[in-house]
């Protein structure tokens, strides 16, 4: 049997619905076998962060170089990489074992106001990282940062996937969720020669952290698969819908998404058949 593997590069969110986490869940909930290298501790819960506790560059290096010296990997997803050195020693590691299937979701800001990456850490992102990256995923607010423009409009969207991938990562998804006031939410893939465009009913809820790091964890499944990347982002989509659809009402703030709705979804339907 041929087992597809995946590595998330990421910070631990100790109330599990971010981080690697929620890598970690969705990779199993997609058959995909999960492998972590954690950069940062985070004290989280639903109420926000309370506290980051990075770890040292060295630290992420021996775990990243653990699993590839071993174990391998199918596609590999950063998430909070929180400093420059730990950005310039991942892509130094990425470079190293030759990954070519990397989705970068550049997480800076958690949904509370926390920060997740330090401000001089961004350029680090863009220089090192982005050019060895097959998908970035950022949100608009994210994006705003990585390009220095402000995104409004569709077409701004358009354009800042154009600068985006200009910085040499060959996909770029610009995720929908924080437009406000809108019912239809639209995740727009640009691959260097068009857009495709993917649309969703908002959902009417609190419960949504971890929806951005989840929506890149099934992307990167489906990558670790060998989909191609058009198929990753479309199966991404469903498994993030069904998951803020099923969401999990926990804890006295906002909850986590349904690392297993989907797949219950499926089952349920093949039963009905
Ligand atoms: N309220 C919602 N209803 C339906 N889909 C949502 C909702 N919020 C986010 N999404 C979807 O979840 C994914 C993450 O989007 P977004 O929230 O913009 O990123 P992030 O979680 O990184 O801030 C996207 O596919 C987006 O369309
Ligand atoms: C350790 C860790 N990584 C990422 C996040 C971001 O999660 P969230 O705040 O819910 O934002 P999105 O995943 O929706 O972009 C986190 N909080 N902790």
């Amino acid at each position: 049997m041929s087992i597809s593997k995946a590595l998330t590069i990421a910070g631990s969110d100790s109330g599990g619905g971010a981080g690697i986490q929620a890598d970690l869940k969705t990779f199993q909930e997609l058959n995909v076998y999960g492998m972590s290298a954690i950069t940062a501790i985070t004290a989280q819960n639903t109420l926000g962060v309370h506290g980051v506790f990075p770890l040292t560059a060295e630290a992420v290096v021996q775990q990243i170089e653990a699993i590839g010296s071993d174990l391998g990997a199918d596609a590999i997803k950063t998430g909070m990489l929180f400093n420059s050195e730990i950005i310039e020693a991942v892509s130094e590691q990425i470079k190293i074992f030759n990954w070519s299937k990397v989705i970068v979701d550049p997480v800076m800001i958690a949904k509370g106001g926390a920060s997740l990456l330090q401000d001089e850490a961004v350029e680090a992102v863009k220089n090192h990282l982005l050019p060895l990256a097959l998908i970035v995923t950022p949100n608009i607010p994210e994006a705003e940062v990585l390009t220095g423009m402000k995104i409004h409009t569709l077409d701004d969207r358009r354009a800042a996937a154009e600068i985006l991938h200009s910085l040499g990562v060959k996909n770029v998804v610009i995720k929908g969720g924080h437009v406000e006031n809108e019912n239809q939410l639209v995740d727009l893939l640009y691959d260097g020669t068009e857009f495709s465009y993917f649309s969703s009913e908002r959902i009417e809820t609190k419960n949504t952290h971890g929806t951005g790091c989840t929506f890149a964890a099934a992307i990167t499944a489906e990558m670790a698969k060998g989909n191609t990347v058009y198929h990753s982002v479309e199966t991404a989509v469903s498994f993030i819908q069904e998951a803020i659809k099923e969401d999990l009402e926990i804890g006295q703030g906002h909850g986590p998404t349904n690392h297993w709705a989907y797949q219950q979804k499926k089952r349920q339907s093949l039963h009905v058949e």
